[in-house]
């Protein structure tokens, strides 16, 4: 009888299959293919100017790319609106922090939900019945998203008012306040103290991980975000993080493996040590 072929892979959740992204005459990604898998946090490294962020940028509909496609659950997105990633679950944060500077930490992680509101403007401004209701349970949520990432003391000031690492945290819970499926972070520590760094980390663990019945009404705290994306300049932190690695450099792909593969990779060294020597 022939035996099953039982693969050890995990689950392919987005694959970018031979993407080139141009502007002008600067080529920011050429021909780079990624697949992004179930249960994996995929870290993505490499020298100033590598492309990473246009990577991130072609994932959420920012940026279309002229050759290739990006397949979300078999379904291509090479084409989407930034709107409808998010509302198919693709949440991202950004590299310089984009918040309303004006609004609240609560307001901020409500305009999230605007994705998901479905009320119109009339039953919106009238604010009863399945408004009010859905309201409630956008709520419900937000405040969940305040808890765990312990930001309960800022909820009401003003983004404006609030240090920069404060600011980092808010965006991510912006990020989880669209409930993804798919994390995608753009250098979620920069410019941050090793302490502020460790408590980040150790929240997008438990962001991956799930927190189970602390959050029993809270789906995305609850079973975690079981794909996460993560662009990190600190090595550490990446060896530490990562389930793999993919290391892009000059907008191509490199190398791509296990953290230990990735820390032995002759091109990926000569790629670092050109970067400094350039410095
Ligand atoms: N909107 C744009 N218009 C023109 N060039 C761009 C644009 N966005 C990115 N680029 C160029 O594409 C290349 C890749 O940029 P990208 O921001 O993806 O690099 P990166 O790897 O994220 O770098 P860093 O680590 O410095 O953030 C760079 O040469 C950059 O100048």
């Amino acid at each position: 009888m022939a035996q099953p072929i039982i693969s050890a892979e995990k689950p392919v959740k987005v694959s970018l299959r031979n993407l080139t992204l141009s502007f002008g005459g600067i080529t920011a990604l050429k021909d780079v293919s990624v697949d992004i898998r179930e249960n994996e946090i995929l870290a993505i490294i490499g020298p100033n100017g590598a492309g990473k962020t246009c990577l991130l940028n072609c994932l959420n509909g920012f940026y279309k790319p002229q050759k290739g496609e990006i397949l979300f659950e078999g379904r291509n997105i090479s084409r989407i609106r930034p709107d409808k990633a998010a509302r198919m679950g693709l949440a991202r944060t950004f590299q310089n922090i984009e918040l309303f500077s004006g609004l609240t930490t609560l307001e901020n992680a409500m305009a999230a939900r605007h994705v998901f509101m479905k009320q119109n403007l009339l039953t919106g401004a009238l604010y009863f019945g399945p408004a009010h209701n859905e309201e409630i349970r956008h709520r419900r949520v937000v405040e969940d998203i305040i808890d765990f990432l312990e930001i309960e003391p800022v909820r009401n000031k003003t983004v404006a008012s609030l240090p920069y690492g404060m600011r980092k945290r808010i965006e991510l819970a912006r990020a989880l306040a669209l409930e993804p499926k798919v994390l995608l972070l753009d250098e979620p520590m920069a410019g941050m103290n090793t302490e502020e760094k460790e408590d980040i980390a150790r929240f997008i663990v438990d962001i991956f991980e799930g927190q189970g019945e602390s959050y029993p009404d809270t789906p995305v705290l609850r079973d975690g975000i079981r794909t996460i994306v993560l662009i990190e300049h600190d090595m550490g932190v990446v060896m530490d993080l990562a389930d793999r690695i993919v290391v892009l450099d000059f907008g191509r792909k490199i190398a791509e493996g296990t953290p230990e593969e990735i820390k032995n990779n002759p091109l990926v060294i000569s790629a670092y040590l050109g970067q400094s020597a350039k410095k």
